[in-house]
């Protein structure tokens, strides 16, 4: 299956600002677009990496059937005209072509696991939904061709919807792997606690310092021992 993975390569997640400089931010956002990539390649998948910025996989250090099943494509679009382009129904795509099902992978899903991703690319359903905590799409198959989405606020809510009125049968996979996306900084614990041995988003973070933290019996992060930091 076509598994399309949206990145914002120039300034990604800003909403850790308050605890990652820029840098920080974008070799974060790498690692955990390296993890999603291993997963969607575990998974038997080729993911295409739609990339807002010129990309070199090659500096991602991807292990080699990484590195040749993925491939990177440029797209200056907003996240939801990019996908749509890229849907059953978008540009280039007609009837004629039979409806070949796409996925689309968030690459900041830093606990994704091939199982996780088998779960949701086994469906049958015409729109398969794995929703993030919060109300976002996390995950989605498509094999309808008159569905599109709608990215940002309850997109989740919004996909329901959509799929309601065009007549797409819908399924919602209930995944606490898929719908851990790594946006705001007390995300940061689940990466620390759920992250794969071996995965870069967990190494990343400790690089930097973080380390899970006791506050008042609830689990944090803190930073170089700072337990004010994060
Ligand atoms: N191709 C493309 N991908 C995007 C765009 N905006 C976000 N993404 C990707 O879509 C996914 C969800 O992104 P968000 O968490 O909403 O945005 P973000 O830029 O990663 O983080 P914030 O700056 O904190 O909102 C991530 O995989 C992003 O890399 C875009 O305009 N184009
Ligand atoms: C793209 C957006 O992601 P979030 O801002 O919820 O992380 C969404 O899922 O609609």
């Amino acid at each position: 299956m076509r598994v399309v993975v949206p990145f914002a390569a120039e300034t990604p997640k800003t909403r850790l600002e308050s605890v990652l400089t820029s840098a920080e931010r974008s070799a974060v956002a790498r690692a955990m677009l390296a993890d999603v990539l291993c997963a969607v390649v575990g998974a038997g998948h080729e993911p295409m990496v739609v990339s807002t910025a010129p990309l070199d996989l090659e500096t991602l250090e991807l292990p080699g059937e990484v590195l040749t099943s993925a491939s990177v494509t440029l797209d200056e679009r907003s996240l939801t005209d990019a996908v749509n382009a890229r849907l059953p129904g978008g540009e280039g795509e007609t009837a004629a072509d039979g409806i070949d099902p796409v996925a689309v992978v968030m690459a900041d899903l830093a606990l994704a696991t091939p199982d996780a991703l088998e779960a949701l690319l086994a469906t049958s359903a015409d729109v398969a939904i794995a929703p993030g905590r919060g109300g976002g799409t996390n995950a989605l198959v498509v094999r309808h061709p008159d569905f599109v989405v709608d990215y940002h606020g309850t997109s989740y809510l919004d996909h329901r919807e959509i799929a309601l009125e065009v007549g797409a049968t819908l399924e919602t996979v209930d995944s606490f792997r898929l719908a851990t996306d790594i946006d705001e900084p007390a995300d940061l614990v689940e990466v620390l606690v759920h992250g794969r041995e071996g995965a870069r988003a967990p190494t990343c973070l400790r690089e930097f310092g973080f380390e899970l933290a006791d506050r008042d019996g609830r689990v944090d992060v803190s930073r170089d021992g700072d337990h004010g930091a994060a």
